[in-house]
């Protein structure tokens, strides 16, 4: 049986809203105020899940998705709303999650936009016999694919004739490549000759164009000599600051990351203090701190708000790629005021994207 709504509204992860006998429905691919037909596809006791079955009123910011899989494939949310807009609904989603879990309330957030296609350099494929594709959206369902506009065009073109090989997935770019070569992330823009290299298996950001936006904006936002960066992965961020004379001491759980940033850090005689560990157990951290930054997983990391809120760093700099619990983690910090927020557009087209909280301490 079809139904008749309006969107009402967008929420996290893609979904348009509307509401149904007063129970709220969530419908992909769809935008505020556009009258859609749609078939229930998923009925809860709180919500239901639907797919739109007819477009009867659009939006002038709807345009056609440039991507042959739009809809079937689970990377993109937004290909079928123009670039700005995109813009708009994700800095509204990030307005009504910091209103509605941490109870704060912004006037201003600063955007920052990103090239929209062929910038993804990194990607887990899944393999079915000889096919390489994606999961269709919300299932584990294979779609081949052989072209993807969010992938640089290195990668697009090894799809095409690599397709046959046998491959790790998630070492694709890797192989792509050229087999055991070092990846590397350039720092010439900070330092004359300055990079850091990795191998696959740490955590490193997915754009390296607004990657170098967000290294140049961290940079311009630090203040003060010492800093305690949490979190801190192969150095993307301990590097450019160790070259721009800051004093950094960096925390990590993953020995591959640790071990990748010592070695960088010793090509670029930088001295760097780098501690393995586990930052959900308590901290033990006697020296001053003028900034804290952390970027933490997507669980966000409340121990750090412990530890923020005993030992007063002069500044926090929170990077998210999870707007709920960095809301979560915002609402415990106590003494510090929020100045800045910037929500930088890592990933166009799909519903994600990072945010950075620049917060400063109000009284020792
Ligand atoms: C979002 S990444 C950020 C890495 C780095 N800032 C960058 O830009 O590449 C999060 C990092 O936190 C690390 N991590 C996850 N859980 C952790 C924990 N409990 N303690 C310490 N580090 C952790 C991961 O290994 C990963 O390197």
């Amino acid at each position: 049986m079809f139904e008749i709504v309006q969107i009402a509204g967008q929420a996290y992860k893609g979904y348009g809203y509307s509401f149904i006998n007063g129970k709220i429905v969530f419908i992909p691919f769809v935008e505020t105020n556009e009258k859609v037909a749609i078939k229930i596809t998923k009925e809860k006791k709180d919500y239901c899940l639907a797919e739109v079955v007819d477009i009867l009123e659009s939006t002038k910011t709807r345009k056609k998705p440039f991507c042959k899989y739009f809809g079937l494939c689970g990377g993109c949310h937004y290909q079928h709303i123009h670039y700005n807009q995109q813009l708009n609904i994700k800095s509204q989603i990030l307005k009504n999650i910091l209103k509605r879990i941490g109870h704060i309330s912004l006037d201003n957030i600063e955007i920052i936009k990103s090239k929209q296609t062929f910038y993804r350099h990194r990607v887990k494929f899944q393999k079915k016999a000889e096919k390489i594709g994606f999961f269709k959206q919300n299932s584990n369902e294979f779609l081949e694919i052989n072209y993807c506009p969010i992938l640089v065009k290195l990668i697009n073109s090894y799809i095409k004739n690599h397709k046959d090989l046998e491959i790790e997935v998630d070492s694709f770019f890797k192989l792509a490549t050229n087999k055991n070569e070092p990846l590397r992330i350039d720092l010439s823009f900070i330092a004359k000759d300055a990079y850091i290299d990795y191998k696959m298996g740490s955590f490193t950001q997915v754009n390296l164009d607004a990657n170098k936006t967000l290294i140049n904006l961290i940079l311009n936002l630090v203040k003060g000599e010492n800093v305690f960066e949490a979190f801190c992965g192969i150095g993307n961020f301990t590097i450019p600051l160790a070259l721009k004379n800051h004093k950094v001491e960096a925390f990590e759980i993953d020995e591959l990351s640790i071990e990748t940033l010592k070695q960088n850090a010793k090509r670029l005689s930088l001295d760097i203090k780098t501690t393995q560990c586990d930052l959900n157990k308590p901290i033990n951290y006697k020296k001053p701190i003028d900034t804290l930054i952390l970027d933490p997983p997507r669980s966000g990391s409340l121990n750090l708000m412990h530890f923020i809120n005993n030992k007063k760093p002069n500044q926090v700099i929170y990077v998210s790629c999870e707007p709920p619990t960095l809301a979560r983690d915002l609402s415990i910090l106590k003494n510090y005021t929020l100045e800045k927020i910037f929500l930088l557009d890592m990933f166009p087209n799909t519903y994600h994207f990072e945010t950075i909280a620049v917060l400063s301490l109000i009284s020792k």
